[in-house]
């Protein structure tokens, strides 16, 4: 956990009377990461530094200078006229910052975004305009499925309004000058630095940090043939889909679309010279030494490409495996896989696909691709059993040549080659193991694997990988993430530490498509009751929290939210990450709820009536269902509190209802509501988390009164004296119900029935008249000791199924008494 966020923590601990407890600053919690550093390692801090200087910002810091009024931020560009016909010119390409702006509704918009997501990062993408920023690692990846820079520059400026900024090009051909000329080779496990370029070999030999690591031993520098590239047919599509060959095909169909022939890709030539015959030089660095090499590369300017020539590869023995014939990848998951296959080679790389969009079916493809042994690690042992069923579902492969390594099952395939499906933690774990897990991962470090799958590559930070990626020697690394996000940017390591953002996929265009659900996002401001303002001015920053998420106003804004959308039949999930407020909510409104300390039986039962129980359309989560929860029932999402200005959880959350299953329904719309108190932080937070689903183009709207609340029947806290007692209650509370929710499972994780439960907020309530402190007599605290779960186990007595068993049952009855 990083050193500010333990500050806060003290601040916590330091007790009521030290206040005030200063606000949280957004940007120093939000980063409480399932798997989050404890601290950060020197090592950790040379990363930083490396991976820092290939930012583009720091490349044009001069040009900045000259160039921006400091006091306006304005920028001179008169020295880039408009070109004669730049209307039909999709690019708008700034020459300081390297931002590139997309006229999405130009006829060429499909070709230049193709292009786009090649060479640049998107960073947002609403209906008209896209952004996109072209870095340092976002160049490295499109070098690396086989663009020149030469070809990168030329198309710029045919896509260009304006003559290409000098700036730009400078950019490209100095950062790709180098790259693709140091590949890190993983043989027989064993690493090897390799080069087709001599003088390039006596640099890396002469280097300070490189030189000392060769290993002195007998090979000394080995002289190879450089590998040649053969055919590639990625399973589950039409034919081979290189992104070479969709380059070529997009540049002909430009050119035959193009009437006034003012644009031409003119990038035929991309990486003809790939099969001429050259020979290869490297030599031997140790394990220890593949981290220092690649950062030392990367801070000369010459990043080590990661590729993996599975074809030629003919010392790992292939694995049979093929997807099913009746499997039919789709097209975006092809465009992902076309990136990292584009020449024939595996490059390791991060594809990033919204959730629900399919990365595990991705995953699979890939590793039906390489036909090599494969190793998957995902967060949470329910994860494990998912891949690997997945793997059986798309999947030819034998069920014995997959097999799972979690605490409770430790197997072995039982042939040569195959796959095996664990958790980061206990590939990771440095604490002793028992005898049967240690026995089992000395046999996982004894082999070569030919891909290692990272699900989830987000939430893991730099030291897990270096565990991970160091404890396993694996050819390629392939990242899954819908959220490539971290509040505390530490994603940048995953760049270097995996490889490069090889496919970014655009949530609306999905959404269109009919892949993911069409969601309405809105932002609901409730404004706070004047007893809970007045209290919340005058309160420590945690207690303030408290009062934000219990503000009558934001309850009834809930229960009129869940009427509404429960008459329409849409099925809703409410989000708390306080526990507190999750218990009070779901207790007042009779629904029911599951946190961390929720039996697992008791939320397989919860979700089952959730899914299949007409009576139960609305249940109430803690964060640890922001993840992992595949429910394509629910239709409605509405968020009561959150974690700061966590984005990832934002787009997590909304990533619940985008399997919707009735996304396909005419006119079909899931509902995203994030309730807000007015005036009070939890609105810097909530603008903060929308950030990231802004970029993807979604648009909240924001509610700021909702039509009908004032004469809705049965709305709680209608009086003020039911105010007053709930401002009581909540006045009464310890700051520590304030907390957010330490989750360390998720939704299913299948440890829960053996921890203990989580620690239940340690405010005590108990029952009391409230008139000596309030000094009305009028109101009484009210307890809620039947838990609304509880009464699950009743209602399911309500389900057809169940009254038909009774029916049958009364019938039986009625007929043995009449015979009596
Ligand atoms: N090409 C395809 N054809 C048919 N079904 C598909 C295809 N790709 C994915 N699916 C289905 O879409 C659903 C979502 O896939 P998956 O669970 O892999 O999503 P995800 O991207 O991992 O989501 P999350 O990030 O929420 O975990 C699954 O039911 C999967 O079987």
């Amino acid at each position: 956990m990083p050193a500010k966020r333990k500050a806060t923590d003290s601040g916590r601990s330091s007790g009521s009377s030290k206040r005030p407890t200063p606000v949280p600053d957004v940007t120093e919690i939000s980063s409480s990461d399932e798997y989050s550093d404890q601290e950060e390692a020197p090592e950790e801090h040379n990363l930083k530094e490396v991976v820092n200087k290939f930012s583009l910002e720091s490349f044009s810091k001069k040009g900045q200078l000259e160039k921006t009024d400091p006091r306006f931020g304005y920028k001179d560009l008169s020295s880039l006229p408009l070109k004669r016909d730049h209307y039909n010119r999709p690019l708008w390409i700034e020459p300081v910052k390297g931002t590139i702006t997309l006229e999405s509704f130009s006829p060429l918009a499909p070709q230049a975004q193709d292009f786009l997501t090649t060479i640049a990062e998107p960073l947002s993408r609403p209906t008209h305009l896209h952004e996109y920023r072209l870095t340092g690692h976002s160049l490295y990846a499109a070098v690396s499925v086989g663009l020149k820079p030469q070809d990168i520059v030329a198309f710029l400026d045919r896509l260009s309004k304006t003559p290409l900024p000098e700036s730009i090009r400078s950019f490209i051909i100095e950062f790709t000058k180098s790259y693709g000329k140091i590949k890190m080779v993983l043989r027989h496990n064993r690493y090897y630095v390799e080069t087709t370029d001599p003088q390039m070999l006596q640099r890396l030999l002469k280097d300070e940090v490189i030189g000392p690591q060769r290993l002195d031993n007998t090979e000394g520098i080995i002289e190879r043939a450089a590998p040649k590239m053969g055919g590639l047919v990625i399973p589950g599509t039409k034919d081979a889909a290189g992104v070479r060959e969709t380059t070529q095909q997009e540049a002909s169909a430009n050119r035959d679309d193009n009437q006034d022939g003012v644009v031409d890709y003119g990038i035929d030539d991309v990486g003809e010279d790939e099969n001429e015959e050259a020979i290869t030089y490297s030599f031997e660095i140790p394990n220890s030494g593949v981290e220092v090499v690649k950062a030392r590369c990367q801070a000369i300017g010459c990043p080590a490409l990661e590729e993996y020539d599975f074809q030629g590869d003919t010392v790992n023995p292939n694995l049979d495996m093929d997807l099913k014939p009746a499997a039919r990848i789709r097209s975006y998951q092809e465009k992902s896989l076309s990136k990292m296959f584009g020449n024939g080679r595996a490059k390791s790389g991060i594809i990033v696909l919204p959730c629900g969009a399919g990365k595990t079916l991705v995953g699979i493809t890939a590793a039906a691709t390489i036909k090599k042994g494969t190793i998957v690690l995902c967060t949470s042992s329910m994860s494990v059993v998912q891949w690997r069923n997945e793997f059986l579902r798309w999947t030819t492969i034998d069920p014995s040549d997959i097999a799972i390594f979690t605490s409770d099952h430790k197997e072995k395939f039982k042939r040569s080659t195959g796959i095996i499906v664990s958790t980061y933690s206990m590939v990771s774990q440095t604490r002793a193991r028992s005898y049967d897990a240690q026995k089992m991962m000395d046999w996982l470090q004894s082999r070569e694997w030919g891909m290692m799958i990272l699900d989830e590559v987000h939430v893991v930070p730099a030291s897990m990988f270096r565990k991970v990626t160091s404890a396993i020697a694996a050819q390629s690394k392939l990242g899954l993430t819908a959220t490539l996000l971290r509040e505390d940017d530490k994603i940048k390591d995953l760049n270097f530490l995996i490889g490069p953002k090889l496919y970014e996929a655009n949530w609306m265009e999905l959404a269109a498509q009919g892949h993911i659900a069409k969601v309405q996002c809105a932002e609901v401001w409730c404004p706070m009751t004047t007893e809970f303002y007045s209290e919340y001015l005058r309160e420590s920053s945690r207690k303030q929290a408290l009062l934000y998420i219990m503000n009558p106003r934001k309850f009834q804004a809930c229960q009129f939210l869940i009427d509404f959308h429960e008459r329409r039949g849409d099925k809703i999930i409410v989000f708390s990450d306080n526990v507190y407020a999750l218990e009070r909510y779901a207790l007042k409104l009779n629904k029911a709820y599951i946190y961390g300390g929720t039996p697992q039986n008791e939320r397989m039962r919860i979700l089952e009536n959730f899914q299949h129980n007409e009576q139960v359309n609305t249940i109430f989560l803690s964060k640890i269902g922001d993840t992992s929860l595949d429910l394509p029932e629910a239709t409605c999402l509405i968020q009561i509190s959150s974690h700061y200005g966590s984005r990832r959880q934002e787009a997590q959350r909304l990533g619940r209802i985008l399997r919707a299953k009735r996304r396909n329904d005419e006119g079909f719309n899931a509902f995203f509501y994030s309730l807000v108190s007015k005036d009070t932080h939890e609105m810097v937070y909530s603008a903060k988390r929308q950030a990231f689903l802004i970029d993807q183009g979604y648009a909240f709207k924001v509610i700021t009164h909702l039509q009908g609340i004032d004469n809705c029947e049965g709305i709680s806290y209608s009086t003020p004296a039911e105010r007053r007692e709930l401002l009581q209650e909540v006045m009464l509370q310890n700051e520590s119900s304030a907390d957010v929710e330490q989750v360390t499972d998720d939704l299913f994780s299948m440890r829960s029935g053996k921890r203990p439960p989580a620690k239940k907020p340690t405010a005590k309530r108990s029952a009391a008249t409230l008139s000596g402190l309030a000094g009305g007599d009028d109101m009484a605290y009210i307890e809620y000791n039947k838990s609304k779960n509880k009464q699950l186990k009743d209602k399911a007595g309500h389900h057809p199924l169940f009254k038909k068993m009774e029916r049958e049952r009364q019938k039986r009855k009625k007929e043995r008494e009449s015979m009596k």
